[in-house]
């Protein structure tokens, strides 16, 4: 929430920016980003940075031909992590700025605890002015528990810190109408209110083999924030002040405006923690329900289930047309949900030979994907 304009501000630095498109890190790059990184705490606002980087600078530090498999990347990454953190570090203290590191992964972010946890070390790092960088732990991270890119890491983060702004800063002004590489024509799209598939359809992947995701991770990442109540900015790290510009509104970018009535609360992070594993599709009577009426999801309105799921995990909630409408946590498994599928819950005893809440998912384990100023009750 923006205090007397003072502004929590999560800025997110793609590998693109920080090797200025060479194999490695630029360090002039850096040293240019930390003092703009200071001018906005000189002008009072709080600054976390998650950084890419790490396998770039395991590549600058090894200078031997590695490749591009993942095995090869977590290698790098385990090597650089070091370097990038340490380059922070001293650069950060030119100005007396003590920096520390978090490394995460979606585990860390998937449980309530943990991600609380999580949640109040940010907090006691903003309190004692300390600069958070922030990466993903990728030398440990197997794909079950990774996030994988760090423009959905960086929303995330900006959920967990109750930030003002998520700044991704790539080798582009924003989103253009096709990828410019490919595309000189292209347009760049300066404000977005509302991300949807025909938005999704311009976004490419990365144009690199250094980047991860491109612009597609970006707008995943703008979708999430934008429904927590962060505004979020795409832009050109080259460009000489881009921070500053950015938060004077004065650069080519794109913006993503924040929802007028955000998710609240412990359901922010059902945005930003748990892994969807499985699907429940509804017939319109209950996303009706559902969507517009404040209602819980029951089994009578559901058609069929897909993938497999346990009691309390995430799972999302589609209309029989195929479009993803919110998501939540189940009160039954795949196994059980499978035995009362359109079902009234008064048949529930009989059907699974034990009692349980009448709610599938019940309206508080439940967010809204399909609306973009939906009235998600702020608790
Ligand atoms: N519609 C688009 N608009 C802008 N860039 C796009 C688009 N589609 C794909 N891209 C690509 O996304 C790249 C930026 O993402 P990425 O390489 O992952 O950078 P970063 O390391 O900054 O995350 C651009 O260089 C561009 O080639
Ligand atoms: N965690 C990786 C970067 C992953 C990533 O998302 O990269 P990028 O798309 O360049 O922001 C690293 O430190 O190299």
């Amino acid at each position: 929430m923006t205090k007397n304009n003072k502004q929590t501000i999560v800025i997110k630095l793609g590998t693109s920016v920080l090797t200025a498109g060479s194999q490695t890190l630029n360090k002039p790059r850096l040293v240019e980003l930390v003092r703009q990184c200071v001018t906005l705490r000189q002008a009072g606002h709080q600054v976390i940075v998650v950084s890419s980087g790490a396998v770039a600078a395991g590549r600058g530090v090894l200078q031997q031909q590695i490749g591009h498999s993942l095995a090869e990347k977590q290698m790098l990454a385990a090597i650089g992590q070091g370097q990038l953190i340490h380059l922070w570090q001293s650069l950060f203290s030119i100005y007396d700025i003590t920096v520390a590191q978090m490394l995460l992964t979606r585990a860390d972010l998937e449980h309530r605890e943990r991600y609380l946890t999580a949640r109040d070390m940010l907090t006691k790092l903003l309190e004692h002015h300390v600069v958070p960088i922030i990466n993903e732990n990728d030398a440990v991270a197997t794909s079950e528990i990774k996030v994988g890119d760090n423009d959905n890491l960086s929303a995330y983060v900006a959920i967990l810190a109750n930030a003002d702004k998520l700044v991704l800063l790539t080798d582009q002004h924003g989103l253009f109408t096709a990828d410019p590489r490919a595309n000189p024509d292209a347009q760049l799209i300066e404000q977005v209110t509302h991300i949807n598939d025909e938005l999704r359809a311009l976004a490419g992947g990365s144009g690199t083999q250094l980047g991860t995701g491109g612009m597609a991770t970006k707008l995943q990442a703008a979708d999430i924030a934008q429904r927590a109540g962060v505004d979020v900015v795409i832009a050109k790290g080259s460009e000489y002040d881009i921070l500053p510009q950015v938060l004077t509104q004065t650069a080519p970018s794109t913006t993503f405006l924040k929802f007028d009535a955000p998710v609240g609360g412990r359901k922010r992070w059902l945005l930003s923690g748990p892994k969807s594993t499985g699907k429940i599709i509804c017939d319109n009577g209950a996303i009706n329900a559902v969507c517009n009426q404040g209602a819980s999801l029951l089994a009578k309105g559901i058609v069929s289930i897909e993938g497999q799921f346990k009691r309390g995990e995430l799972v999302q909630v589609f209309c029989q047309q195929g479009t993803l409408q919110a998501q939540g946590l189940t009160s039954l498994s795949n196994q059980e949900l499978g035995l009362v599928i359109g079902r009234h819950s008064s048949e529930f005893a009989q059907c699974l030979g034990f009692e349980s809440a009448e709610e599938i998912i019940h309206r508080d384990n439940l967010v809204l994907l399909n609306q973009h100023s939906q009235q998600e009750v702020l608790n």
